[in-house]
């Protein structure tokens, strides 16, 4: 009960179509390695950065990356978690992640639904929301019989959310991100074990590579965590892929042994979607 699988830490650069090439022979790559499941990091067709997402964008499902995303994944005979990209819709910009069965068939679309907005004086002031919208729902597929929710980013900062995937039956969450060299070293690890160990599942981070000569310079250090909050295995800033086992028995295990989804108090408090 589980499945492989591979996190792609790539390199991204200002070539749209070396990128989108890049991610499709990682693809192949990961599935000749055992992989069921490859993940793709943040915006891994365009730099990161407000200037450049309405350059870069483009419609879901139609647009090229989509188009390679769906040809990879089914030609390999893998599930992918398409990192994110740019989405165009409706005169709007959002930061999407896209799903694709081993089909090539869009399994699920999720639109970040925190916008990174943020201001530390003298280190980092970055503000998504200048141009991009904000989903607005919770988003989980299913895959060979478990569940697995999305998440971007900023979204790891927000444990309603991932009690909310939890709460949807989900055992894995897998959140696309690009932390930088100042949140990065202080919060992605513990984010990432934190949600793990209070919603008792196993969590995968999937950065891209860090290039220090970017305008926006991402932290690297692509993780998988166990429901346990244990780091099963963890990059460092280089391009490179993680390949792992994910073993769905061990949510049982935890959530079994210490019972905390029992013993929560929903007589007092209680998280809900509004709808
Ligand atoms: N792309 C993002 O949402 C970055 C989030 C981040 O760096 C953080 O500290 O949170």
């Amino acid at each position: 009960m589980g499945f492989k699988i591979a996190l792609i830490q790539l390199s991204v650069g200002p070539d749209k179509s070396k990128n989108i090439a890049q991610a499709v022979k990682e693809i192949h790559l990961a599935k000749e390695k055992g992989a069921q499941l490859v993940a793709l990091p943040e915006c891994f067709n365009s730099p990161y950065g407000t200037k450049y997402f309405d350059e870069y964008a483009e419609e879901v499902p139609s647009g090229e990356t989509s188009r390679a995303l769906s040809k990879a994944a089914a030609e390999a005979g893998v599930c992918v978690v398409g990192g994110t990209v740019p989405e165009r819709y409706e005169k709007k910009l959002y930061n999407t992640c896209t799903v694709w069965d081993d089909t090539g068939k869009l399994l699920a679309q999720h639109r970040k639904m925190h916008l990174f907005d943020i201001d530390i004086p003298n280190k980092i002031t970055f503000k998504e929301s200048e141009v991009l919208s904000a989903g607005d729902k919770i988003t989980s597929f299913d895959f060979l019989g478990s569940k697995i929710g999305i998440g971007i980013c900023y979204d790891l900062r927000f444990p309603e959310m991932a009690h909310l995937m939890a709460k949807e039956g989900c055992s894995l969450l897998i959140y696309p991100g690009a932390f930088n060299m100042t949140t990065g070293p202080r919060h992605w690890e513990l984010l990432g074990r934190a949600r793990a160990t209070d919603q008792q599942l196993w969590v995968a981070l999937v950065s891209p590579a860090r290039d220090s000569a970017a305008g926006y310079v991402a932290w690297g250090h692509s993780l998988l965590v166990d429901p346990w909050g244990q780091v099963v295995e963890q990059l460092d800033h280089e391009p490179g892929v993680l390949l792992a086992d994910v073993d769905l028995k061990v949510v049982d295990e935890v959530r079994s042994q210490i019972p905390i989804r029992k013993q929560r108090r929903t007589d007092i408090y209680d998280i809900t979607i509004r709808s």
